[in-house]
């Protein structure tokens, strides 16, 4: 390897371990926990080195700031895909300029907006200089180290999808390595010649192959094109996101079974210090989740208007709950038409209205005619709010609140 090469291949080796392991707290579903498979257990050992810690920097005016404050991704794939979320929630954005990074939401007054680079809003909430953010897991991962601070209060806010895995050339010394073990067993690396892996994420990436037994091991770290790296001889194997799969297949790499670091898309994160300490934030966050919460779960939702002849709300209920797909979140609503003939009112029809999945609308549009359905209304819908917002108790259990 050149010897400019070679000096590039310094801050990660494996034998140096990472900074301090504590857990990252979420108060997720079990499911993406698990996924998440660095989230280490809560230990006594852990749990008295994050406390053993400094506190973030907290200068008199972090202290002193009565407004709450929000990051938002400034460029970058995500920042579209946030403003849009929250102007599908009624949060839109007011930015009056562009350029300027700070804006606010109209709606929630004591709330600012930073535009803020990804992996400084992770930065920002562990000092205390923003006291929520919206932000890919894979970065609130690698950049919040296992900070205790970070709470990832929603944990799929339903874009910026990807994986963070490991990929190898798909020919050469790598054509029948299939697996994670296949990579372990290769005997061509050694302590003059690992396996050299380039990433924009050296905390995970590194944390990953040790788990799996890699001993000899060389981390080049890059920001971009990564991809590029392989072909070009600079490295055996790259550790990066991963969404549709074009950009590895063409540069002739592919992924390996075992070798995804971690499942990634959008977050709400929030630091614990700001959610017990700084008035305001709390009541913001429960608004904001309220809205996400119910309007995420809105969208995967159509409601269906239909009108059916029937002698009694009970006989048309009856008939519509014979059909398995528009039983509705808790059954029909079932109301009559009242129509005034020949001087009296009466009912000929029956108005249903059920909430069906998008998935099976057409399953339920052809149900309902088969019952007698006709001249049927599909709306979408902006928000289902539940009776209450299961992410919202987990974060109070969370905080123990
Ligand atoms: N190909 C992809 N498909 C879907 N989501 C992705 C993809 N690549 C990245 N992401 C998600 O989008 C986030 C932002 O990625 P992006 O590359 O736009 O950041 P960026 O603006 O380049 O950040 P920086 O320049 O600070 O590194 C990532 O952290 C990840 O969560
Ligand atoms: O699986 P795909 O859909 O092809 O997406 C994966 C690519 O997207 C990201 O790169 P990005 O576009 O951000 O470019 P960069 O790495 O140069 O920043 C990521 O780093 C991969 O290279
Ligand atoms: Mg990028």
């Amino acid at each position: 390897m050149p010897g400019m090469l070679a000096a590039q291949f310094t801050a990660l080796s494996l034998s140096q371990s990472p900074s301090p392991q504590s857990s990252l707290r979420l108060a997720i579903r079990p499911s993406l926990a698990a996924r998440a498979r660095f989230v280490a257990p809560r230990t006594a050992a852990s749990a008295a080195a994050v406390s053993a810690k400094p506190a973030a920097v907290s200068s008199p005016l972090i202290e002193d700031r009565t407004v709450v404050r929000i990051g938002l991704p400034s460029k970058g794939r995500m920042a579209e895909q946030t403003l849009s979320l929250l102007k599908s929630c009624q949060l839109s954005v007011r930015q009056l300029n562009p350029r300027q990074y700070t804006a606010d939401i109209p709606l929630i007054p004591n709330l600012e907006v930073w535009f803020q680079r990804p992996k400084d809003i992770v930065r920002k909430l562990q000092s205390g200089d923003l006291d929520l953010g919206v932000v890919g897991f894979d970065i609130v991962s690698e950049y919040g180290n296992g900070n205790e601070d970070l709470v990832v209060v929603h944990d799929a806010l339903e874009f910026g999808h990807c994986r963070l895995s490991l990929a190898v050339p798909k020919e050469g010394i790598f054509e029948n390595i299939h697996t994670m073990e296949d990579l372990l067993k290769m005997t061509e690396w050694t302590e003059e010649r690992p396996l050299r892996v380039v990433t924009g994420f050296g905390y995970l990436g590194n944390k990953f192959l040790r788990e799996k037994g890699f001993k000899h091991v060389r981390f080049l770290s890059a920001d971009g094109a990564l991809e590029s790296y392989p072909p070009m001889g600079m490295a055996d194997a790259i550790v990066d996101l991963v969404s549709s799969g074009t950009t590895l297949r063409e540069n002739n790499l592919k992924e390996i079974d075992g070798g995804v670091v971690l499942e990634s898309q959008a977050t709400l994160v929030a630091s614990r210090k700001s959610l017990h300490k700084r008035k305001g934030v709390l009541e913001v966050t429960h608004e904001l989740l309220e809205r996400l919460e119910a309007h995420l779960r809105a969208t995967a939702e159509l409601m269906v208007t239909a009108n059916m002849r029937g002698n009694s709300a009970e006989e048309v209920a009856e008939r519509v709950l014979s059909q398995t797909s528009i039983w509705g979140l808790q059954g029909p609503t079932v109301s009559p038409v009242y129509r005034r003939r020949d001087g009296k009112v009466d009912v000929e029809y029956y108005a249903i209205n059920v909430v069906v999945p998008q998935k099976l609308l057409y399953k339920s549009i052809q149900q309902l005619r088969s019952i007698g359905g006709s001249g049927v209304l599909v709306t979408k819908l902006t928000y289902i709010f539940d009776e209450e917002t299961p992410r919202w108790r987990n974060l109070l259990s969370e905080l123990g609140l």
